[in-house]
């Protein structure tokens, strides 16, 4: 296991006059045994920080450092990284205990050796009756599991995880992110997680790193983020319904932006006049979308409260202590 230190790391392709810019000085000191997720929306160039982690990509400045190792001019094999990607990638003709064997016997690890590491990674992930059975007997959820079986017999000091599991539906989703919890926290190793899905990064992370346009907005726990956000990016990106950004609140000042979660809104008998123009219901609550002066808001109840009606005229008071001042130009936290 290592810490794992990225200073100012940059990112272009291409060269001369074709060179394009994709991550802008990145710096994140990761302890050992964190578990990071890198957020942000497609193109925001969290894969390519990770393949540069990987060794993947070339990185265009800074320096990247597994523990005490600057590993820039490092080939992947000899980072001690293992990496899962969205595709899994398994051999087809190759049985389970074969598949998550091949690295090992391919670095000519004693057969005995290979026996115990992977039974014992087929433990932790439930593979254990599995393992003659070839890929395609498997359930999608199975694949996975048996991608990261592969990652984690090589028992490296930094897990790298792409997208791994934005093939499985829903349900599996949900099981599998908790499977990735429990294998964490059994074996401790470092990980770099990356998803475009806030709910997944909320759910996963220790400390998440959140990009945008190759920048890095962010980088806290998942309370700090979701309750201070660093910039209106980051306010509007990570929470669903995203956070209420209004630019003509009765209250604020000129060039600024009031943000306020929707469910730090109340409905109230006095206080901001605001028009419904619809609401939703979403089982355990409603959210009330709403326009007041230029701006529109989403206000959210709980289920059993009286919901106002379309087209009529409400108050609403904001929680004082759950107010975000932005800057308007620059989108910084003010
Ligand atoms: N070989 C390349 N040459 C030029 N630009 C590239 C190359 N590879 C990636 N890019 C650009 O770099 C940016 C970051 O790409 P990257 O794949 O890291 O984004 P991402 O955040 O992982 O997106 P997604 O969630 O869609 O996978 C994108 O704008 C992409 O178009």
């Amino acid at each position: 296991m290592a810490s794992l230190t990225l200073s100012n790391v940059v990112k272009h392709y291409g060269s001369g006059k074709q060179i394009v810019p994709v991550i802008h000085g990145v710096n994140a000191d990761i302890q050992d045994g964190e578990f990071i997720v890198i957020v942000g929306p497609s193109g925001c160039g969290k894969s390519t920080l990770l393949r540069m982690v990987a060794g993947l990509e070339e990185i265009t400045g800074g320096t990247i450092a597994i523990g005490e190792r600057v590993v820039n001019n490092l080939e992947p094999a000899k980072r001690d990284i293992a990496m899962v990607f969205q595709n899994y990638a398994l051999y087809p003709h190759m049985s389970v205990f074969d598949n998550m064997a091949y690295g090992l016997k391919i670095a000519k690890a004693p057969k005995d050796e290979i026996k115990a590491r992977v039974d014992k990674a087929a433990k932790i992930l439930e593979l254990g009756h599995l393992l003659e059975r070839k890929p395609r007997e498997l359930s999608g959820g199975q694949r996975q599991r048996v991608a990261m079986g592969r990652a984690i017999v090589r028992q490296p000091q930094v897990f790298l995880f792409d997208e791994p599991l934005s093939n499985l539906d829903a349900k599996l989703r949900a099981q599998t992110r908790i499977e990735i919890q429990k294998l964490h926290r059994e074996l401790g190793i470092t990980s770099l997680f990356v998803t475009h899905d806030q709910v997944e990064a909320m759910t996963l992370a220790q400390r998440m790193i959140v990009m945008n346009a190759g920048v890095m907005e962010q980088f806290g726990t998942p309370e700090e983020v979701y309750h201070t956000p660093a910039s209106i990016f980051v306010a509007s990106f990570i929470g669903s319904p995203p956070m209420n950004l209004l630019r003509h609140a009765p209250n604020s000042k000129p060039g600024t932006i009031l943000g306020i979660r929707p469910e730090h809104l109340d409905i109230t008998a006095t206080g901001w006049e605001v028009r419904v123009d619809t609401v939703e219901l979403l089982g355990a609550e409603r959210l009330v979308y709403a326009t007041m002066g230029g701006d529109s808001l989403i206000v959210r109840i709980e289920e059993g409260s009286a919901s106002p009606k379309v087209g009529e005229t409400i108050h609403i008071t904001p929680r004082e202590n759950r107010l975000h001042w932005f800057h308007a130009e620059t989108g910084k936290r003010l």
